[in-house]
């Protein structure tokens, strides 16, 4: 467990982290999302004592990092890919941490095996591509065995296979009841990954909750309707008192009525419908939407900033966000 509190960090006038409390717990893998510069790196290097707090504290399982004797059997982490010597061997690199931590030499070739790097173990690091540094950095995490793991954008450079490969070691280390605390900018990854949700925006806390309330709470869910007998549909929908909105292509949006309830209506009416879907946003416009205000740098790509998803932005029924993007620690 990490337990984060009161956690601070200015550079000068510049805030990175402003107050942040939360819990990463065990058993789950817990997404850390915000925008650029919202102050995620900063707070996971805190996390591992690389940068001091101007206040607050983290704890990891309940102790400070400097106070962990072998401090990579308790926490592994990926901060950055490459962060090694590169004038080292993969296996060289490894044993300088082993040793370090009285972690055994057969625990590397383990490791090593375990991100697929056992035919290059030998070859210099410098030499590695992208992807290859990315899994040598987590061979590093995985070395002591620890309960809890941090990966700072893991997915960085993997090739969809190594996608795989990472989406499921995080999932399979969370089964084991460890604590998994992961980065990502890959929205649709992490909404494939995390099951439990911090968000961050220019350092503050804006959400501690599972993916299933995060995306419920921040995006609208109708359900989609297209039938030839359109107006026919209008006048039973009317008749039922249920309000639809006109979509693009003559389809019918309407919401908070399941679609059961709508087949069953247009079925006592004997209409013949061509579609009746649930829709429910992404990941990705759930995130957009909750952070649009605390997103510091904008690309200016339209007339709207781009600031604004593409899909369901501003349609009919889509309400402002709970709390105005600011309902801090909500569900937790
Ligand atoms: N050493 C530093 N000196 C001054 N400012 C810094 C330093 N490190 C980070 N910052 C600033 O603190 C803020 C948070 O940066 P941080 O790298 O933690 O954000 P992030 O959420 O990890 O961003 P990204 O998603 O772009 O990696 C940024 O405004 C950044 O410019």
């Amino acid at each position: 467990m990490i337990e984060v509190t009161g956690l601070t960090k200015r550079y000068g006038r510049k805030v990175a982290v402003n107050d942040l409390s939360f819990t990463v717990r065990p058993g789950v893998v817990t997404g850390f999302l915000g925008p650029n510069g919202a102050g995620k790196s900063t707070t996971m290097r805190m996390m591992l004592d690389l940068d001091n707090p101007t206040s607050g504290s983290v704890k990891i399982d309940g102790k400070h990092y400097r106070e962990l004797s072998e401090p990579l059997k308790h926490i592994g982490a990926l901060l950055e890919a490459k962060a090694m010597h590169g004038g080292r061997s993969a296996y060289n690199n490894l044993l300088c941490l082993a040793q370090s931590n009285r972690i055994p030499a057969s625990r590397i070739t383990e490791v090593l095996d375990m991100v697929g790097l056992t035919s290059v173990a030998k070859g210099k690091s410098k030499g590695f591509s992208m992807g290859m540094g990315q899994r040598l950095g987590i061979a590093s995490a995985l070395l002591g065995d620890p309960e809890i793991l941090m990966f700072d954008e893991p997915v960085n450079g993997l090739d969809p296979e190594g996608i795989h490969w990472i989406r499921n070691l995080m999932k399979g280390l969370a089964t084991e009841g460890r604590t998994v605390f992961v980065s990502s900018h890959l929205m649709s990854e992490m909404a494939l990954t995390a099951d439990h949700l911090i968000v961050i925006g220019q350092g503050r806390l804006l959400a501690n909750t599972s993916m299933a309330d995060f995306i419920h709470e921040n995006s609208r869910s109708f359900t989609r309707l297209r039938s030839p007998d359109r107006e026919r549909v209008k006048d039973a929908l009317d008749e039922a008192g249920i309000t639809a909105v006109e979509g693009t292509g003559g389809v019918l949006e309407i919401d908070g009525v399941e679609p059961e309830r709508l087949g069953e209506l247009a079925a006592r009416h004997g209409i013949v419908l061509h579609e009746l879907s649930s829709q429910r946003a992404s990941l990705e416009e759930a995130f957009m939407r909750m952070t649009a205000e605390s997103v510091e740098y904008h690309a200016h790509t339209g007339p709207d900033g781009g600031g604004a998803p593409a899909t369901g932005w501003g349609s009919p029924g889509w309400g402002t966000p709970a709390g105005g993007g600011n309902d801090q620690g909500k569900g937790a």
